[in-house]
């Protein structure tokens, strides 16, 4: 992580600050969540659960059952508000639309390319489409969320994103000025612009991956699997545009990990699965970047007050304390006979949240 801007300061020793909320994240199901949700409760008080499952969490009645599913695994004496977001199919309707805008659980619709991602087989084909469905969520007020990449092999994959901005994103934004629209994990100064030229109602999300790395951390001195993600990591100046974008204090930019488990073997095989899983260093990744540039100060801005604001959410009431002193984030993790790599495996970081037990 370099940068011309970089100025040494003095760091303070315990930060405290309002506790986050993490407004992008992939619990998946089943077994796993009985490790995915205590890494994200631990820190994050609310978080925007991806419904990218098989089959997709596509309606009401799923996102509760699924939300039932999270809650159960929550340690006892954490507190943790999942807020579900609902997958957007080309057969989803203005019905279903006004069932998501009646519960207060439901925090809107993830429009996902059908072929774009993890899980994406069941998303939209024909994004012209939808206008019917994006009309009815402007005229609910249910935000939608948004993989921005288009799929088409004629696309060069790190020149997606800003090709979904020219043909689908900004044409959205023009049709349907008044619908809340979350750009989620940025990755290029191309969206960083857009975010920031569009009306108040467009925001956007950036990964920690995103914010300490660039594609040389991918491909430089063999493939680095545990950095792979999608969209993909993008060159050095696209990164510094969305490090300046998070640092800036700008309301529209805020904290959403996407934090992404596969299983060990699925990463670090012959075709590997996208997604880095920074669940268990989550905050303390950010806390990285804003200390090495001097700007911990803008930390609870982009963390914790942002997406609430973006949302119409409350600010939580809660604090979270970290504390400077250095360790190292897991190797490894493993829940049953299951093991995964976490993002940022066996590198250090220089702030740790304090846990009740003081350890
Ligand atoms: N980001 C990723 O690389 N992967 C995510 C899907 C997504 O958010 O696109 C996943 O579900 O694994
Ligand atoms: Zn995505
Ligand atoms: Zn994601």
């Amino acid at each position: 992580m370099s940068s011309s801007s970089f100025k040494p300061v003095s760091l303070p020793d315990v930060l405290e600050i309002t506790r986050p909320d993490d407004w992008h994240v992939h619990l998946r199901d089943d077994d796993v969540l009985g490790m995915t949700v205590p890494a994200t409760a631990r820190v994050f008080h609310r978080a925007v659960v991806m419904p990218n499952l098989v089959p997709p969490v596509s309606n009401v009645s799923m996102a509760s059952a699924y939300r039932q599913r999270i809650l159960a695994e929550l340690p006892e004496g954490m507190t943790f508000d999942p807020k579900m977001a609902l997958y957007l199919t080309q057969t989803t309707t203005a019905t279903d639309v006004q069932d998501a805008a009646a519960d207060p659980t439901i925090i809107g619709f993830k429009l996902y390319p059908a072929g774009a991602t993890t899980n994406s087989a069941s998303g939209v084909t024909d994004i012209d489409g939808m206008d019917a469905v994006f009309d009815a969520m402007q005229a609910h007020g249910v935000p939608l969320l948004v993989h921005g990449e288009v799929t088409t092999s004629d696309i060069d994959i790190f020149d997606r994103e800003k090709v979904f901005i020219d043909r689908y994103l900004a044409p959205i934004t023009r049709k349907f000025p008044a619908l809340k629209v979350v750009f989620e994990h940025i990755t290029t100064a191309d969206a960083v612009d857009f975010v920031k030229s569009a009306s108040a109602h467009v925001g956007a999300t950036i990964t920690p991956q995103h914010l300490l790395m660039n594609r040389n951390d991918l491909l430089v001195g063999g493939v680095h699997v545990h950095n792979y993600c999608l969209p993909v990591l993008k060159r050095r100046n696209h990164q510094e545009a969305l490090q300046q974008a998070a640092l800036s204090g700008n309301p529209k930019f805020f904290l959403g990990t996407d934090s992404a488990p596969h299983v060990q073997a699925n990463k670090e095989t012959a075709c590997g699965c996208a997604g880095c899983f920074s669940a268990f260093s989550a905050i303390e990744l950010y806390a990285e970047l804003f200390a090495h540039f001097g700007a911990l100060d803008k930390l609870e801005g982009f963390a914790s007050f942002f997406g609430a604001d973006f949302y119409g959410l409350p600010r939580n009431a809660d604090k979270l304390v970290l504390e400077r002193r250095t360790w190292t984030a897991p190797q490894r993790v493993t829940h049953g006979n299951t093991t995964w790599v976490p993002y940022w495996a066996g590198r250090e970081l220089q702030y740790q949240v304090r846990t009740k037990s003081g350890s």
